[in-house]
């Protein structure tokens, strides 16, 4: 399929004279075609097909919605490999990784369409009414959650499939009922395109209303402000930087209608080598860390910015293992030449801290938007004297620790900020420091794991992903996992209504999983 360049409002295409080209990741240079750039008026036209397409689609059965992602998620495979070409161009990232992707991207779409069916997401409460109930009666009250209205959703650089245009918010906020006008990524615009297009057949081919579905494109943020203040948008779904996800949360608090923004913004996950798993394999926890912090050249948020260990022979031989495993990793291509910019400048100004010193790099780059990984290390001291050294570095690099005592480390901790994952490696020896710790893990991530690396998240009923701030914006939900639609509804009581008026999901015997009158029914 050609690339047209146009922009998709109320499913269709559109095209604008301005326009703009996407970089190949490698070079650096720009590359056809050359894209649409919406103006304001194509937003406005989004929101207010979004709008007019809210009730028609809200109404719509479960399964009417169901068959709808399945269909995005089949006409996405059917793009076959101009979409995974396209986006290795776009983004740089190898052509395995991207497959691996595009199939969580359908995956996702289906575990939504299958979260529709279960319908236990809808929390069903039903409490009979007491008639008779003296000194007053009890009415008649029946909750269920509904969706929230037009959604906009921010293109992530680093997922240009599983967290971009038909990625996990757009999943869970066309399950959950919402129209969901897309902020693409100017990173990866042919990429946007072509999955837009899937979503466009998917459309038609289902009969859902026009204005489900529209994506903008362009360079300048006026874009996506003009989208988050638009009143007929109800919630926000955005992943990048600190600083553009805090820029869209202040414009929707001061809105005169505000409303949520969910951005995962950044994280540096610490990892905890407790004595004993250190003492037992410091040589493959030193292996694993590298591969883990050099994956997909560092540009996760669960990439493992951080590491603690308590001082000692063990950790000399971590040391040893990950310095002589970073010597030989090979440089990466970047996703954007500002992405490479900032790690490079981020690395550098870590490089050039007094108290940090720097123990491996990576293998030399050699094209443009190349990057070599770096480790480095500092006391516990130091780190408690100016935190500030943990500011995510977006990329292959990381910081060790190494603390005095197990009250450094705690210390440590209470400094950290808000984290997407935190991680122990542990053994039986080490149950009574990870039992000590674990509260304060609780209070900082959204996730925890034992003997594993946050790289890589399962797309599952129990995933959070999410955490508290700056992780995330808003820690009380996630982006990845079935639970992700509660962030696109609000529950609603029904007070006496006649069952002529009640929702179907909500009547007696509807087969919704549901709590009546105090007791779970499955
Ligand atoms: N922690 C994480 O998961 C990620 C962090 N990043 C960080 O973000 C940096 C830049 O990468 P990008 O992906 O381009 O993120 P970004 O935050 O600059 O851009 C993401 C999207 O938001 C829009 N945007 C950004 N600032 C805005 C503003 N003030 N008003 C309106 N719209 C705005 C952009 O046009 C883009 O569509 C990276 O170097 C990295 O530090 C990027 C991706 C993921
Ligand atoms: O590792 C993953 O699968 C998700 C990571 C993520 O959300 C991110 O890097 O932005």
């Amino acid at each position: 399929m050609a690339l047209t360049g146009e922009l998709f409002i109320a499913s269709k295409r559109v095209a604008r004279d301005a326009g703009f080209r996407a970089v190949a990741a490698a070079t650096g240079s720009e590359i056809e075609p050359s894209f649409s750039t919406a103006t304001l008026e194509d937003v406005d036209a989004a929101c207010a097909a979004a709008e007019a397409a809210f009730l028609p689609y809200s109404s719509l059965s479960r399964e009417e919605r169901a068959k709808f992602l399945e269909a995005i998620a089949e006409e996405i495979e059917a793009l076959g490999d101009e979409l995974i070409e396209r986006a290795m161009q776009e983004s740089g990232l190898p052509q395995a990784r991207l497959q691996g992707e595009r199939g969580r991207t359908a995956g996702q779409l289906r575990l939504f369409a299958k979260e529709l069916r279960l319908g236990d997401y809808l929390r069903v409460r039903i409490d009979h009414a007491i008639p008779d109930r003296a000194p007053l009666p009890k009415p008649d009250l029946r909750l269920r959650m509904v969706p929230l209205g037009p959604v906009a959703v921010f293109g992530a650089s680093n997922f240009p499939l599983a967290f971009s245009t038909a990625g996990g918010d757009t999943a869970s906020a066309l399950a959950a009922g919402c129209p969901v006008v897309v902020k693409g990524h100017p990173a990866h615009p042919g990429t946007a395109e072509l999955v837009a297009s899937a979503i466009q057949r998917a459309v038609e081919k289902t009969g859902m209303p026009a204005g489900v579905f529209s994506m903008v494109a362009g360079t300048a943020n006026e874009l996506g402000e003009a989208l988050v203040r638009d009143p007929r948008i109800t919630a926000v779904g955005f992943t990048g930087s600190r600083g553009g996800g805090l820029a869209l949360v202040r414009i929707a608090q001061s809105r005169p209608v505000p409303i949520p923004v969910y951005a995962e913004m950044s994280s540096i996950n610490p990892v905890f080598l407790l004595p004993a798993a250190l003492e037992a394999r410091a040589e493959a926890l030193g292996k694993g860390y590298v591969a883990s912090v050099t994956m997909g050249a560092g540009q996760f948020c669960t990439n493992p910015g951080l590491v603690l260990a308590l001082e000692g022979p063990a950790l000399e031989r971590f040391l040893a293992a990950a310095s002589e495993a970073m010597l030989g990793a090979p440089a990466q291509v970047m996703l954007t030449p500002n992405i490479h910019k900032a790690y490079e400048s981020g690395v550098s100004k870590l490089a050039g801290v007094p108290t940090v010193e720097q123990i491996a790099q990576g293998v030399e780059p050699q094209g443009p938007t190349c990057a070599r990984g770096a480790l480095f290390t500092m006391k516990g001291a130091d780190f408690i004297a100016d935190p500030s050294h943990a500011e995510e570095i977006f990329g292959a690099t990381s910081l060790l620790v190494r603390c005095a005592s197990v009250d450094e480390l705690k210390k440590v901790i209470s400094l950290l900020e808000g984290q997407l994952t935190t991680t122990l490696h542990m053994d039986d020896a080490d149950v009574a420091i990870a039992q000590e710790l674990l509260p304060s893990l609780e209070r900082l991530a959204g996730r925890i794991l034992a003997n594993g690396w946050p790289t890589g998240v399962e797309v599952t009923d129990a995933m959070v992903h999410g955490g508290p701030f700056p992780s995330t914006s808003d820690g009380r939900s996630t982006s990845v996992g079935t639970l992700a639609i509660g962030r696109y509804l609000r529950p609603v009581s029904y007070q006496d209504l006649p069952e002529a008026l009640l929702p179907a999901d909500l009547r007696d015997g509807a087969g919704v999983p549901a709590r009546v009158d105090g007791k779970p029914t499955v």
